[in-house]
């Protein structure tokens, strides 16, 4: 029978688990600070923003949001950041992707202090994930293996195939399935014969925001699926990236859209924040 790895329910499970660690910090007298950065209407943006303070909320967490409009200059953007580096209250820093095209991304994400980059997003943090001394890492991947985990499953000796090679989700996931002991391939736009490597996979994952790009004769019998796709259909229904009623019933473990790998990535974003509170508290 096919698992279906429900991301609402795991992360609803860890933030039970939080909520506890932050009451734990709070006696200590830390209270643990996220700082969002969202410059822009984007509104899928406003929408994620807004379920990150939720979420903050819910646990304890202090976040705030610093709304930069469209216009924003890279200048007046790294200002916002250099004052949240040199805030004492604030342990994790995050900029909402993406960035209005006036605004050189790599540059602000560098300008964040590694040790307060609660997305993983630095230099210094990607060079730690791919040197197997991980501190922060980005919060899809991280929130991925955590639903694993979750369920039981483990990636090592696993073939995983990860379709897709984002900053934010295909590169960073493949250090850290390669720092379990999975053996990864990255496939990508210019991967010729993508169908008959993905029949390979024991472990696919898919981020590449084509709708429904996945189908069952893709996908090899009993793998498991992680779809990281978010695409809207012309009725404004989410879909991912995997054909869902297809592959299913193909496979050991899938994950559905929505509720499968996005709230994880909230719940990751909010692990990570509470560790680098606690990282604090600890001196
Ligand atoms: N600075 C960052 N920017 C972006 C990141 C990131 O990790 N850091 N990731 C994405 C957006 N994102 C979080 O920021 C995110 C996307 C989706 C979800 C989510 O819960 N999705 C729901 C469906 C929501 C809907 O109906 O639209 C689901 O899959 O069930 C959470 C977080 C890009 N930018």
């Amino acid at each position: 029978m096919t698992i279906r790895l429900d991301g609402n329910q795991t992360a609803n499970a860890l933030m039970n688990t939080l909520q506890g660690q932050v009451a734990a910090l709070k006696t200590a007298g830390v209270v643990p600070g996220l700082a969002v950065i969202l410059v822009g209407d984007d509104p899928a943006s406003a929408i994620y923003v807004r379920n990150k303070r939720r979420r903050a909320a819910a646990i304890g967490v202090a976040s705030t949001v610093y709304t930069l409009p469209a216009t924003a200059t890279q200048a007046e953007l790294l200002a916002q950041v250099a004052a949240l580096n040199a805030d004492p209250s604030v342990d994790g820093i995050l900029v909402q992707l993406p960035l209005p095209p006036q605004i050189d991304a790599a540059a602000v994400i560098v300008a964040i202090a590694p040790d307060k980059d609660v997305d993983g997003f630095h230099p210094v943090n990607v060079g730690r994930l791919w040197t197997n001394t991980p501190g922060i890492v980005a919060s899809t991947p991280y929130g991925i293996m955590a639903l694993l985990h979750a369920y039981g499953i483990h990636v090592a000796g696993l073939h995983a195939v990860i379709v897709g090679r984002s900053n934010i989700v295909g590169r960073p996931l493949a250090g850290l399935l390669l720092n379990h002991d999975a053996t990864v391939t990255i496939a990508h736009r210019q991967t010729a014969g993508l169908a008959a490597l993905t029949r390979t996979a024991d472990l696919l994952v898919v981020a590449t925001g084509q709708a429904n790009l996945i189908t069952a004769d893709m996908v090899k019998p009993g793998a498991v699926v992680v779809d990281v796709g978010m695409n809207r259909d012309a009725a404004g229904k989410l879909t991912g990236d995997v054909d869902y009623a297809a592959v299913a019933p193909k496979t050991r473990a899938i994950t559905p859209v929505p509720g499968g790998v996005g709230p994880m990535t909230i719940a990751a974003l909010m692990m990570q924040t509470v560790a680098l509170a606690e990282r604090r508290a600890n001196g």
